[in-house]
């Protein structure tokens, strides 16, 4: 839509009172300029300004050209909303600068630290009283909703000199090249600079921009596409001081005129809260986002009393089932993102049972929490700013979050709120969908006619409540996490009842591999290697560290000591998904192998109860431990061999990722995302990555196992080859993080 960005507009005055303009750009109101780069606003007023061009007038003119007098009247009301637009932006533009001088001078006492700056940054006046944070969400639709806290009038603009200004500038861009995260540094630098630019009287007179104040020339700008890029715009005006303009160019963001406003929302995100790998994927994929520029925010519930995040003061009340919830919100910058975490007394102390309790109230417990996030972008100021509405896609995660879709639509887009926010519904696993008898329609709080988005036939059950279906139907995208999973999801037997949806709705369904946090699970920087024998390794080290890894974890957990026999590892929830019976129907036969084998997991009693069983009964050869344990996960992925997924299905799986990353061979059932991501070796090619099997049968996974081994003892060099194929593949989310902004910019542009 190279037409959205390339507004080109000539304004005519004739008297202060009649300014008339005239639009190229036929889409642009679809696009208002607020609602389409909220965030920048500062930035774009000075563009805007600079874009402008104005005419003297004559007095000789037929201004209404037809001399209509509806014309004419027409012309006045648009000219008003213009000036009414500037007016907003002189405001925005001088909270700005309040920010700036704020962030100047806090960077002058060397205390840019991202904890104490988002403390600042949420301490903002009135921050903490519900009734200031009132934001009239039909009346600011158009924008980044502010509230009304943070909104400064032009004449509050603190008195700053442009000297004193100018004078830290140099100082302060130097200071946060060293402390903060390149997201921070590089809207910081970009504010100073559009500051110094503000302050230039060639610029700015009087606190007013040029084209109002002034009847110089400006020449007009065609700026094709840069709408929603942070630092792609750069206006070319004679009149400014070229330094201003061509010092500390930087690259445009990865994303380029892409950048959005992002917020992910999922009832997990680690390192906080993780039951599995949704939490890995809300913990990282927004990392990777942000990298490539784009605003990006996680939404989470407070589950416990997290250290990093602060409390914003901010206080909203929902209903839920007819009982009212007061929600606060706690929010944390970390690598370049915002987290922000509801509390409620009903999320808290709930972490080791996220989903547990009873159905009503795990339901009730996701509407509360699906209302208030979708309210996030208006209420919650991070730095300083709301994220408002505009150029604004919700990525939302499984069953938990798939009201997020739904009450986007139903409380705001159908009603004209929220018209440029889009959603994006990623599916990790659609074998739990939030089912229930119909009359769990009650709970939703929704329209009437809106039950037939929840409504499913079962062919055993009948008509049942279905959250899943409703979120899939409602969503701008779906997105699942592999290719293979996307293709199961339309079969029968992988769709688990939603296969027919999951057709109708192809055209939005793309698969996107996971991707992995390269910091969190990296052999070299792993902090769970730094102690009890355990050491940090990498391809260069890994005939050393690997194997101190392994012996580290044979004396944990009681095992033998032997560098030579092959240790075989299991993580993952104990459920049918994962195939652990298939481990246990092998176990007789690995028994009769030299191997150890170990296994951690938590989950349905009698795996669990299994996993011990086999623990007492081979007690040299196998460790079976039930619990949920990060550093365990981590201990084993780095000191066993082989990693065993016996996966019956599996969207994508994370867990053999990590461990050909850590030189650790992984035996795969070849299903959803595990025939994506494990080429099967080629001994004649010296080829691909590990073993993988056809069909979730205990025998099959015995032969794959078998040759495994075979390798592992006896072709030492095709068994180096398949760990240095691991390694060396690059499985960081920076790929995956670039399809989703294909999908996000697809969904922003879906009308
Ligand atoms: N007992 C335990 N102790 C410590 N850590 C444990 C653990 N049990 C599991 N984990 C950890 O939880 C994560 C599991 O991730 P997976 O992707 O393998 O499975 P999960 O089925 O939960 O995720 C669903 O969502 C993800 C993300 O999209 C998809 O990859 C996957 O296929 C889909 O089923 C890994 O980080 C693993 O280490």
């Amino acid at each position: 839509m190279a037409s959205i960005g390339s507004v080109r507009f000539i304004i005519e005055t004739k008297t202060e009172s009649s300014v008339f303009l005239h639009g190229k750009n036929q889409q642009r109101s679809r696009f208002p300029v607020f609602a389409y780069r909220p965030k920048n606003a500062f930035n774009f007023a000075v563009s805007l300004s600079l874009r402008f061009k104005p005419v003297r007038a004559t007095g000789k003119e037929d201004i209404s050209g037809d001399g209509s007098e509806d014309t004419l009247q027409a012309t006045i009301e648009k000219s008003k909303k213009v000036l009414a637009i500037q007016r907003d932006l002189l405001r925005q533009i001088a909270e700005r600068r309040k920010l700036v001088s704020s962030i100047q001078s806090s960077v002058g006492d060397h205390e840019v630290d991202r904890t104490s700056h988002e403390q600042r940054e949420n301490s903002l006046p009135n921050s903490g009283n519900t009734s200031t944070i009132d934001v009239n969400m039909l009346e600011q639709q158009n924008g980044a909703v502010l509230p009304s806290s943070v909104h400064a009038t032009a004449d509050e603009v603190p008195e700053t000199s442009s000297s004193a200004i100018s004078g830290g500038h140099a100082k302060v861009e130097k200071e946060l090249e060293q402390n903060v995260s390149p997201t921070t540094a590089s809207f910081v630098k970009n504010s100073t600079k559009l500051l110094k630019e503000m302050n230039s009287e060639k610029v700015w007179s009087d606190e007013m921009p040029s084209f109002l104040s002034s009847t110089s020339e400006i020449s007009t700008i065609n700026d094709e596409n840069n709408g929603g890029s942070n630092e792609s715009t750069s206006p070319k005006v004679d009149n400014v001081e070229s330094d201003s303009m061509t010092e500390d160019t930087k690259p445009p963001p990865l994303a380029g005129a892409n950048v959005m406003n992002v917020i992910l929302v999922a009832a997990e995100c680690a390192p906080w809260s993780k039951t599995g790998g949704l939490g890995d994927v809300a913990g990282s994929l927004p990392k990777a986002l942000a990298r490539r520029g784009h605003r990006v925010m996680v939404v989470a519930p407070r589950y416990g009393n997290y250290a990093e995040p602060l409390d914003t003061g901010v206080r909203k009340r929902y209903k839920v089932d007819g009982q009212d919830f007061e929600v606060s919100y706690f929010q944390a910058f970390i690598d370049g993102v915002d987290f922000v975490f509801i509390e409620s007394p009903i999320f808290r102390h709930i972490e080791n049972n996220i989903y547990g309790g009873n159905r009503l109230d795990i339901l009730k417990r996701m509407v509360l929490f699906c209302k208030a996030a979708v309210e996030v972008p208006w209420h919650v100021p991070c730095g300083g700013v709301c994220y408002g509405d505009g150029n604004l896609a919700f990525i939302a995660n499984d069953w938990h979050t798939a009201l997020v879709p739904v009450y986007l639509k139903a409380y705001y887009r159908d009603n004209g709120v929220m018209r440029y926010a889009r959603s994006v519904f990623v599916i990790h696993n659609i074998a739990y969908q939030g089912r229930g008898p119909v009359d769990d329609f009650s709970y939703m709080d929704l329209p009437e006619h809106y039950i037939d988005l929840f409504k499913l036939y079962d062919p055993v059950g009948g008509d049942h409540f279905n959250i899943f279906a409703a979120g899939l139907k409602t969503a701008d995208r779906v997105v699942t996490v592999s290719h293979g999973y996307a293709w199961e999801l339309k079969t029968s037997e992988g769709g688990w009842g939603l296969h027919n949806i999951i057709s109708e709705n192809d055209w939005k369904l793309r698969g996107i591999v996971n991707g992995i946090d390269a910091k969190e699970w990296n052999p070299l920087f792993d902090i769970h290697l730094t102690s009890d024998g355990y050491t940090n390794y990498s391809l260069e080290t890994l005939d050393t560290g690997k194997p101190q890894c392994k012996a580290a974890l044979q004396k944990e957990l009681g095992l033998p000591i032997r560098p030579d026999v092959p240790v075989i590892g299991f993580i993952g929830r104990l459920d049918h998904q994962k195939g652990v019976d298939l481990i246990a129907e092998a176990v007789p036969w690995m028994m009769g192998q030299d191997v150890q084998l170990v296994m951690l997991g938590s989950g349905r009693q009698d795996l669990e109860d299994m996993l011990r069983k086999f623990e007492s009964q081979h007690t040299g050869k196998v460790r079976g431990w039930v619990g949920f344990s990060v550093k365990t996960a981590h201990r084993i992925t780095a000191g066993a061999d082989i990693l065993l997924m016996p996966s019956r299905f599996e969207p994508c799986g994370l867990n053999q990722l990590y461990a050909m990353t850590y030189g650790t061979v992984p035996v795969v059932h070849a299903v959803g995302g595990l025939r994506d991501t494990v080429q099967p070796f080629d001994p004649f090619n010296e080829s691909g990555l590990g073993w993988t099997f056809d069909s979730a049968e205990s025998n099959k996974l015995i032969n794959a196992l078998g040759n495994c081994l075979l390798t592992y003892r006896q072709y030492k060099k095709s068994w180096e080859g398949l760990q240095r194929r691991g390694m060396t593949q690059d499985l960081s989310w920076d790929h995956a993080a670039e399809k989703y902004e294909e999908i996000l910019v697809a969904a922003k542009y879906q009308w």
